[in-house]
């Protein structure tokens, strides 16, 4: 970056002398942010956050005024005693405060305020943020919390003495100076890390500059001057796997030596390492464009090219650079897998083949499969009356089970991504909820992703973040832009961290794994999908979705005809008010499908008597209690739902099926084929519709239910597993026919939701097949 550059970038940024505010700040005290207690209930945090929304509406509109001074070296002290905390900490490897995993709160979904300043950096630690104490050019300091910086979600404190070294000169851009929710004294907040760049010290940015402390810190270490010392550094921290580290180096040996095209080359495979694809690609294609095609370093330039666009998902583009290379090297295999992985990708994303039983037992081993997205017969609409304004639609008639879209995700989380040693509450201004702990993580990998693939830029951005801001655009996706340049040093694009945050608010998907435990007790996943989050809601939607591994599947659910929306339930809980929560988390104040609009006549009073009875099924003793017990839950749940509703009443399905496990438990021909009774009632009420009812299935097969739509009041595991127990109390009663009649009905159901045929059904439901002693019988008939 030349100066002109740098000049230009932080035009809107006063370095030099400012009027330091020497007066106390206010004559009136204000009156300080409510106070969060961990283990607060759910309802107890509703409260809160509209106390402190309250409580921050007012402080914003209180006059700008200067901020008090706090003694400089006090904050260096209270730093360097936080950090001492932390050594000890990390040294131990044991935890502060209670006694308990050190936990954290964290809030988003307000608007950040603006201001500037440069500062030079003096001891860094991690908490939630990076936390650090700046200075500017007076000498006056505060507390700065850098939030979303890369690579610094887990890193160790001394990870981060390297990133942000004593002495270090940032530039911010946009910081907030934030009253604080414990304590006095403000602080400086950076919530985007495209709004910090360094500034070298000999940087013509600083020429006027005078520190008034002095140039120098004390102890402050000796950074590299030359850009080799800048590239041995770079190599030190890559051969230990510091990507982040490797590519800041080798930005600052070339911010000294731009020619350098070991350094470049360098800096794409350290890209490479992070998937800042945009980075890595824009590098390759720099080196190529001044050494032609013949020599090794145009190899390594290729070859690095080739995976950049395979990260970009470009898999055309990516094969032929692989089959350039390998053109140029006959006989070499090394790069025959890469074309193998291409044409696979290529195959995927256009006719949607996929090898489903292969992904899902990968699934089961890495979370993150690699797999293209498809797009079937669906485009975006607009649709004035959604929040956001679009949603999608066929654009042909389409069939129950044929697959609408596989996407994977922008950006996702797992608890096994989340920190062990720390807990994090992050609660959300917007929705008045408490988010899951990978919604935190989420929102900084997302940052992460944007700061290394610039281009993404409006992928994300063209979301819809709610009505305080503009209407995205009517189409999605957004054409794709051309290829940014990454430099750390400089960062080029503009994150609204605000924007983002409610991006995610009304974005966020919790993809659950059909390869993965049904619930994760340390955390529900989080995750971003872009296209998948133009589709709208319906509890009883058109179209069902899951995910295998991190990759969404979407399908129809029933015949959709041509120019139909396409919802999808963004929730499948049994109770309305579940359901009601759930939704508000995703800023929908009212479903209108049939479901909900059922459950609302039946009344306020039923809905909550509904919900209280949930929870006693849900409760982990409910299969030790009688038979008897059981039966009067059932008929206690069933009294909720008005007599003349219809059959469809998913509470009433999961209380059918203990009572027929209960059943089952107690043994003897006459309760098994009870339980059958109350298994296919239980069926009924999820909204299927037994063939002997509807007369013959349209298709004329021998299943024992129609087979013309999937319901879609719960996911396809639920019925399934009845369905599997249906077939193994008729194999107990050595009805073979019969038990042979549901296997498959567990089959197409298990077909058209998941696809895979038999392979994945006895994959997907290898651990209740062995459980129910049929898995050969199940390999044998099916
Ligand atoms: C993931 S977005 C769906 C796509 C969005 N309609 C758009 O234009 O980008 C979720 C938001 O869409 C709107 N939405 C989803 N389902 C809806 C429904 N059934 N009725 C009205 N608005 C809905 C709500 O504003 C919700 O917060």
């Amino acid at each position: 970056m030349d100066a002109e550059q740098l000049a230009a970038r932080t035009s809107s940024i006063t370095l030099g002398s400012q009027t330091p505010h020497k007066t106390p700040p206010s004559s009136q005290p204000h009156r300080s942010p409510p106070k969060y207690h961990h283990g607060m209930s759910a309802e107890e945090v509703a409260r809160y956050l509209r106390e402190y929304a309250e409580w921050f509406e007012e402080d914003r509109k209180i006059p700008p005024e200067p901020a008090p001074i706090v003694d400089r070296n006090q904050l260096i002290a209270d730093q360097r005693h936080r950090r001492a905390q932390l050594e000890r900490m990390a040294h131990e490897n044991t935890r502060v405060g209670t006694g308990g995993i050190p936990f954290y709160m964290t809030m988003v979904g307000f608007p950040k305020h603006s201001s500037s300043k440069p500062v030079q950096n003096l001891h860094p630690t991690r908490m939630v943020a990076v936390q650090s104490v700046v200075e500017d050019t007076e000498g006056i300091a505060h507390d700065l919390s850098i939030y979303n910086f890369p690579s610094t979600s887990h890193c160790s404190l001394g990870q981060l003495d390297t990133l942000f070294s004593l002495g270090t000169i940032l530039v911010i851009r946009e910081p907030t100076l934030k009253a604080p929710t414990q304590g006095t004294r403000p602080l400086l907040r950076v919530d985007s890390p495209t709004d910090i760049i360094f500034v070298a010290r000999n940087s013509p940015l600083l020429r006027n500059v005078k520190w008034k402390t002095g140039a120098d810190i004390q102890t402050y270490p000796t950074l590299p001057r030359t850009a080799d010392a800048w590239q041995q550094r770079g190599n030190v921290y890559f051969k230990s796997s510091q990507w982040f580290l490797a590519a800041l180096a080798y930005s600052h040996a070339l911010a000294l030596d731009s020619s350098a095209l070991a350094l470049r080359l360098n800096r794409a495979e350290a890209y490479l390492r992070l998937q800042y694809y945009s980075g890595a690609l824009s590098d390759a294609q720099e080196v190529l464009a001044k050494v032609g095609a013949s020599d090794a370093v145009a190899d390594k330039a290729l070859l690095r090219l080739a995976k950049a666009r395979y990260g970009r998902q470009e898999y055309g583009m990516a094969l032929d650079s692989f089959i350039c290379f390998q053109d140029k090297h006959v006989g070499d295999s090394s790069v025959d897998s890469w074309i193998d992985r291409c044409r696979d990708r290529l195959r995927e994303s256009y006719i949607g083949s996929y090898d489903w039983p292969s992904l899902f037992a990968t699934a089961r081993r890495k979370i993150r499969l690699d797999a293209a997205n498809f797009r079937g017969p669906i485009q975006v609409q607009s649709m004035k009356q959604r929040g956001g304004g679009r949603g999608i639609v066929t654009t042909r008639d389409v069939q129950t089970g044929e697959l609408l879209l596989v996407a994977k995700p922008y950006v996702s989380v797992y608890a096994s991504d989340l920190p062990g040693n720390q807990y994090i509450v992050t609660l959300d201004l917007l929705s008045k909820t408490t988010r899951e702990p990978t919604d935190s993580l989420l929102l900084s990998r997302i940052v992460e992703k944007l700061y290394g693939n610039p281009d993404l830029h409006n992928e994300v951005f063209h979301l819809y973040a709610g009505p305080a801001y503009p209407r995205p655009p009517v189409t999605y996706p957004p054409a794709p832009s051309t290829t940014i340049a990454v430099d750390p040093l400089n960062p080029r694009v503009d994150i609204d961290i605000a924007r983002l945050e409610a991006i995610c608010t009304y974005n966020n998907f919790c993809p659950f794994r059909l390869d993965g435990p049904r619930i994760d007790k340390q955390a529900k996943p989080a995750g971003l999908y872009t296209f998948a989050s133009m589709f709208n809601h319906a509890c009883i939607a058109n179209a069902t979705w899951y995910c295998i591994g991190d990759l969404m599947v979407i399908r129809a659910a029933e015949p959709i005809p041509l120019g139909t929306e396409v919802t999808i339930p963004y929730c499948v809980e049994e109770s309305y008010i579940d359901r009601q929560a759930i939704l508000r988390k995703h800023m929908l104040d009212k479903c209108d499908c049939r479901l909900c609009e059922e459950d609302r006549r039946d009344g306020e009073a039923r809905l909550r008597r509904r919900h209280e009875l949930k929870s006693r099924l849900d409760a982990d003793g409910v299969m030790s209690a009688s038979l008897a017990e059981v039966r009067t839950l059932e008929q206690d749940i069933s009294a909720t739902y008005v007599p003349t509703r219809g059959s469809l009443r998913p509470l009433s399905a999961l209380a059918l099926h203990v009572v027929a496990e209960k059943l089952r438990m107690s043994g003897g021909a006459r309760h098994m084929r009870e339980s059958i009774q109350y298994d296919t009632r239980a069926l009924e009420c999820y909204g299927f519709v037994l063939a002997r009812d509807a007369g013959r299935s349209p298709t004329g097969s021998k299943l024992p239910i129609t087979n013309d739509r999937i319901p879609t009041a719960t996911s396809f595991m639920e019925p399934a597993d009845i369905m599997l127990r249906i077939a193994c109390t008729y194999y107990m009663l050595r009805e073979e026919a019969n038990a042979t009649n549901w296997l498959k009905a567990a089959l197409w159901l298990t077909d058209v939701s998941v696809g895979g045929g038999k392979e994945l059904f006895m994959l997907i439901h290898e651990e209740t097949l062995v459980r129910m002693d049929i898995q050969s019988f199940a390999a044998r008939v099916l």
